[in-house]
């Protein structure tokens, strides 16, 4: 198994290019389930859940191909990819493929809306809650769909080849429910309107591809999505937006060394909250024609309370990385996560470090120390891995990070991109 070796201390300086969004790049590439035709799209980050989420689609049926090689499109740099799901072989995702990631069971969504039926294993995923599917199911059954769960797969058929629209009201904001109620709704007969939608930017970046494709849709970016269905979808060309929590995690990882690093290609309006916490902290954050500029100098880091919720509030797939930063705050913050109830599993890893946090229910107390000293962690989840990478490189001395296949499945190039300015880190194999 890999591991990250990091010796701590350096400030960094430099730039980093921002690559394209795991969790928007997952939901475009199912949408391909939806067409005959080919789904293009640019911007596709080389990642383990990629590679993943290719294989179970290519169980289904749909080939792929990578488009040219040129500088900065070789192996491990964001591609433009084709997906053509010309003719759907199968129409069951099985538990050995499934397990391993959450967001494949959202291909429920296209295949029962194209085909009439979808056979698919209850998902896995990162072990952040229980992260139960009865949003899915409640969802597809306003959309007509009659439903079983029967030894660990729920099997869904329409009723007469086709899904009908209806309006369904959230009761709790899901993201991936929303995607695939969205998907789904896309060819169902009639309209759909959903309500407590999520607002998240990748909800954006999906209705923009599946309009892009042909589908009614309205309200994405709100909480209200008004979807008309339609008869049948077409292939498109449609570029994922950058990755919001790369761009978190790596304003962060500055805000907490110190230095100056320009994220390339970064959107301050996919993470405005993160950013607004980040200068409160005392670091600088300049919005430019070519990304965000974030710097901090000489002066410490200001304790911030935060809540993580839905967006356009903190996300939640930031918080392991601000309570690294708020290790070495100059004060107490509090760390209030709403979202996951299982998703303080870097707490232990970081007070072997030397960090002061102690666990209040969903709230984790930080009391900032002056400084951190490196020693050997393990990852547990996505998040939490990188978050002990970033406390690595501020602590003194060496930390290695165990178990990084975690961290493989969401950040792309990660040693390189930091080494690139100026952090002394390496992957050990084996
Ligand atoms: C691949 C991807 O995009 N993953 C993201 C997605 O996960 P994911 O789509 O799984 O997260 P959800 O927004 O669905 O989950 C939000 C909350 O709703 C609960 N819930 C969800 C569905 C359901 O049927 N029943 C139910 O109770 C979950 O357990 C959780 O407590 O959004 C999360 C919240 O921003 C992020 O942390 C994940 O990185
Ligand atoms: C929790 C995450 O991923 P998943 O939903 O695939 O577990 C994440 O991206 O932080």
């Amino acid at each position: 198994m890999d591991r990250i070796r990091i010796v701590g201390g350096n400030k960094l300086a430099g730039s980093i290019p921002i690559s394209g969004a795991k969790n928007a790049a997952l939901p475009l590439m199912i949408a391909s389930l939806l067409t005959d035709d080919t789904l293009t799209l640019e911007n596709v980050p080389h990642l383990a859940d990629v590679e993943q989420l290719i294989r179970i689609l290519g169980n289904h049926g749909v080939d792929y191909s990578v488009n040219g090689r040129r500088e900065k499109q070789q192996q491990g740099y964001s591609r433009t990819i084709n997906f053509s799901a010309r003719n759907i072989v199968d129409t069951t995702a099985p538990y050995e493929l499934v397990s391993k990631m959450r967001a494949s069971f959202w291909v429920i969504g296209p295949l029962l809306a194209r085909m009439g039926e979808a056979k698919v294993s209850l998902p896995g995923g990162c072990a952040i809650g229980t992260r139960p599917v009865d949003l899915f199911l409640e969802g597809l059954q306003a959309l007509d769909a009659d439903l079983d769960v029967d030894n660990g797969y729920v099997v869904a058929k329409t009723k007469n080849g086709r899904l009908h629209g209806n309006r369904y009201v959230f009761p709790k904001v899901s993201v991936g429910a929303t995607h695939v109620l969205m998907m789904a709704a896309s060819l169902a007969k009639g309209e759909t309107v959903l309500e407590n939608a999520a607002r998240e930017p990748e909800i954006v970046n999906l209705a923009e591809c599946l309009i892009a494709m042909g589908a009614r849709i309205h309200g994405a970016g709100t909480s209200t999505i008004t979807i008309e269905g339609v008869e049948a979808l077409s292939g498109a060309r449609v570029r994922v937006i950058p990755d919001r929590i790369e761009t978190g995690t790596y304003a962060m990882a500055v805000a907490m060394t110190g230095g100056d690093v320009m994220l390339e290609g970064a959107r301050p309006d996919l993470l405005q909250t993160a950013l607004d916490v980040l200068v409160e902290t005392g670091a600088e954050i300049t919005p430019t024609n070519e990304g965000i500029r974030v710097k901090r100098n000489g002066a410490g880091i200001a304790p911030v309370d935060v809540t993580t919720a839905p967006f356009p509030a903190f996300p939640t797939d930031l918080q392991a990385q601000f309570m690294g930063l708020m290790t070495m705050a100059k004060g107490k913050s509090r760390i209030t996560e709403t979202i996951f109830e299982n998703r303080f599993m870097h707490v232990q890893e970081l007070a072997r470090l030397g960090a002061h946090i102690t666990l209040s229910g969903q709230t984790a107390i930080v009391d900032g120390v002056a400084k951190l000293k490196g020693a050997p962690v393990m990852a547990t989840d996505l998040r939490a891995s990188v978050s002990l990478v970033i406390a690595g490189l501020a602590a003194e001395g060496e930390t290695t990070v165990n178990r990084v296949y975690h961290l493989d499945r969401g950040f792309e190039r990660l040693e390189e991109k930091l080494s690139g300015c100026g952090a002394v880190i390496e992957r050990i194999s084996g």
